[in-house]
């Protein structure tokens, strides 16, 4: 076997507790670091995460580390896992306890609240030097960790790096693809949670079928616009960090940002809903990153933006259905698939 660097996970939440398992099933040398050291400790002996990851058993090699500077040091590789509100404080606490030559990974998916930066772009600015990637894709935690079917890709500028960790995280019932599209990858995963509240909201109002098609592939046409206006790659915004995520969690239940949309739709509000989650909802800061972006490039995204406005209780989901609906007819593509848009 393949000897691999020692891969240490930064955020012991459901998916980090389910790459951690995957890792170390894989032969891969894994800790797992979570901030609540009394769950790392009953993890530890009941190798179970009961909290986030409930009645699946984690590999007896998997280790827990509650100490930040002993989980990252002499680790090859260091993979956040946390929610994006908190990447930017996660880069600057590992920045001073790093060795020179570890690399950075993250599966996080969103931007940098109130500025709208990519994580990349945190990286590149607080971890400088170092090879980065973005581990994505259609990936509900649970169904990974129950071992069921499942593809991600690994994005970086580095191939060799995203080749590696790809291959140590690639198992019989996990595919791990690589590319080299760091921000298309990114904006993808990211767009895709504000889109899924846009078809859980019309599942929630009972508006049927077609309307939750149109919203997927409007979705899609605006992850395109705002990608391709940003400099990503098409055809990965039509892969799996895209179209995958996208399909993913507009259709499955799992999913949290989509239930946030199911719960609005059926006329919960927004605080009860995420209170009734428990879990991160990355949509709720991540419309709003969207909507700047996409102000920025000058471009008008009606369902993103007609999310932000129902999660901010600007608009009720109602109101916000007959914007879209009462907007004025025109070409499905009026600058071609691609653009320029
Ligand atoms: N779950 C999934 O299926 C997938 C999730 N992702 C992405 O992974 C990221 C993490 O999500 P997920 O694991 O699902 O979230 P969960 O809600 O399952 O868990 C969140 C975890 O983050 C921890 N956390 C919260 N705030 C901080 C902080 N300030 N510092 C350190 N740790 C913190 C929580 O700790 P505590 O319990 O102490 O609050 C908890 O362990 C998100 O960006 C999500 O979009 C990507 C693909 C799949
Ligand atoms: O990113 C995910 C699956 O790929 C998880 O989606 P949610 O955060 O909406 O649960």
């Amino acid at each position: 076997m393949a000897a691999y660097p020692t891969l240490a996970v930064l955020g012991a939440g459901s998916w980090g507790t389910a790459l951690a398992a995957l890792a170390s099933r894989n032969g891969v040398m894994t800790r797992l670091w979570g901030r609540d050291a009394k769950a790392l400790a009953a993890m530890a002996e009941t190798r179970e995460n009961q909290r986030y990851l409930p009645e699946i058993q984690l590999p007896v090699e998997l280790q827990y580390q509650g100490d930040l500077a002993a989980a990252v040091r002499g680790a090859g590789i260091v993979l956040l896992v946390v929610p994006s509100h908190a990447f930017a404080s996660m880069l600057d606490e590992i920045a001073p306890l790093l060795d020179p030559g570890t690399n950075i990974a993250w599966a996080t998916k969103g931007f940098e609240p109130g500025t709208g930066r990519f994580l990349h772009e945190l990286v590149a600015e607080k971890l400088p030097g170092r090879a980065a990637a973005v581990v994505t894709g259609p990936s509900f935690a649970k169904e990974v960790a129950m071992g069921l079917p499942s593809a991600v890709t690994v994005h970086s500028d580095d191939d060799a790096f995203a080749h590696q960790l790809a291959l140590m995280l690639h198992a019989p019932n996990f595919r791990a693809y690589s590319g080299s599209d760091v921000l298309g990858a990114e904006l993808g995963g990211a767009m895709k949670n504000v889109l899924a509240v846009a078809t859980g909201v019309a599942d929630g109002m009972n508006l049927g079928l077609n309307a939750r098609a149109g919203l997927i592939t409007r979705g899609m046409n605006e992850m395109l616009r705002l990608g391709v206006a940003l400099g990503a790659r098409p055809e990965t915004l039509m892969g799996l960090s895209g179209l995958g995520d996208l399909v993913l969690t507009c259709t499955g239940d799992l999913s949290r940002n989509r239930r946030l949309g199911l719960a609005l739709g059926r006329g919960v509000a927004i605080d009860e809903a995420v209170r009734q989650i428990g879990q991160v909802v990355e949509s709720v800061v991540t419309a709003d990153e969207v909507a700047r972006l996409a102000a920025k490039h000058g471009l008008d995204l009606p369902i993103s933006n007609g999310v932000r406005a129902v999660l901010h209780g600007e608009v009720t989901p109602v109101e916000g259905l007959k914007a879209l609906m009462a907007r004025e007819q025109k070409p499905e593509y009026p600058e071609g698939l691609f653009g320029p848009f």
